[in-house]
């Protein structure tokens, strides 16, 4: 049986509402939340829903939570961020990715977080896929977000616009496009085909309108392609995402945050996951934040924690059946 650590994420935003409302369904949900189980009951109560907290990883009926418990530092108000409880919100993640290094859990699932809250008790924070990645001394990650037509990567994730430019370069591409790469061959892509975003304006328009394309993605992309990737590109950004060009397309890297996620979120928003690819343990996220105006009030989707808990099931049967396998052909 598996075991998805979920982190509930800010206390004061709809997480707790996500897992409360989860706790509903009936089926056995292999779920170790870490989170602070007075801020589940009390949302619980707020939102006038049943819950039993477990501190038991195999929680078996409805309403049960199995809990590992952290303790907020401060009460909290829904919808109101208090920043002596950032702490909180990063022990929830170090112990959650503890028991994800440890394999005591499979895989971890992340309830949103509210980044500035974060840094304004000191701390600085740009995200949960960079925290992760420092905490697993990962040196290169890669984000992506997928719906069930479309996946998109990104080749920088939380920085200022301005530093963009800087780190576009071929050693950090190579590395991200190699862990792309492998990470669809892992879901069972024979020969990946990823269309790699131009930087600039009409990729660069020959060099009139910027020259990384010129001098770091086309050589790259000439390069790998002739070491058997399938890469097309570099495409502009504007025309990526027309129908016609993702026609047996696996994945859109593109070079930065808003050129990428704007689409995916107009598309499957509430419905996506997000995927940290290269980490040595399988996370996925829910696809929106904190959701600070709708915490305690029900009126929310679970359709993307839904997403995100599914994808990590076939992440985990997928990794299974690749150690299979190799313990296999160790055999033969
Ligand atoms: N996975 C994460 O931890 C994650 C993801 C995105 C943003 N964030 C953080 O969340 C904070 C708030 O960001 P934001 O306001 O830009 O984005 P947001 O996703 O919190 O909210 C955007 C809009 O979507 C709505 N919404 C979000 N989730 C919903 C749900 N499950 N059901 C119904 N409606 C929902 C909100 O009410 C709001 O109108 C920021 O600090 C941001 O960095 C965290
Ligand atoms: N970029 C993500 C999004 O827009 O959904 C979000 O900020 C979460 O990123 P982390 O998983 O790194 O926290």
């Amino acid at each position: 049986m598996t075991t998805i650590a979920f982190t509930v994420g800010e206390p004061s935003g709809i997480g707790p509402d996500l897992a409360v409302i989860y706790a509903q369904k009936k089926s056995n949900k292999n779920l170790l939340l870490f989170a602070d189980p007075d801020v589940l009951l009390n949302r619980a109560k707020q939102l006038n829903l049943n819950i039993k907290i477990v501190e038991s990883e195999q929680a078996s009926s409805a309403y049960e939570l199995p809990i590992y418990p952290i303790k907020v530092n401060t009460p909290v108000k829904c919808g109101i961020l208090n920043k002596n409880n950032a702490q909180y919100v990063l022990n929830t993640l170090d112990r959650a990715t503890e028991y994800c290094l440890n394999a005591q859990c499979d895989a971890l699932v992340t309830g949103p977080v509210h980044k500035s809250i974060i840094n304004q008790a000191g701390i600085h924070f740009t995200g949960h896929t960079e925290y992760l990645a420092n905490l697993s001394n990962t040196d290169k990650t890669v984000m992506m977000l997928a719906t069930s037509d479309l996946k998109v990567a990104l080749a920088t994730t939380h920085m200022p616009l301005s530093e963009v430019p800087q780190n576009i370069t071929t050693q950090s591409l190579q590395k991200t496009i190699s862990i792309i790469h492998q990470f669809l061959l892992n879901d069972g892509i024979d020969t990946p085909k990823i269309i790699v975003c131009g930087l600039n304006p009409h990729a660069g328009e020959d060099g009139y309108l910027g020259m990384e394309e010129i001098e770091i993605i086309n050589p790259l992309i000439k390069k790998l392609n002739s070491q058997g990737c399938d890469l097309v590109g570099s495409v502009p950004a504007d025309t990526a995402f027309t129908p016609d060009a993702l026609i047996g397309v696996d994945c859109v890297l593109t070079m930065y945050h808003d050129q990428g996620l704007p689409v995916l979120k107009t598309l499957g928003f509430k419905k996506a996951v997000n995927i940290t690819l290269g980490l040595p343990f399988i996370r996925t996220s829910v696809d929106h934040g904190s959701a600070l105006s709708l915490a305690g009030t029900g009126n929310i989707s679970l359709g993307s924690l839904n997403t995100a808990l599914n994808y990590a099931q076939i992440l985990i049967a997928n990794r299974k059946k690749r150690q299979l396998s190799q313990v296999a052909s160790s055999y033969a």
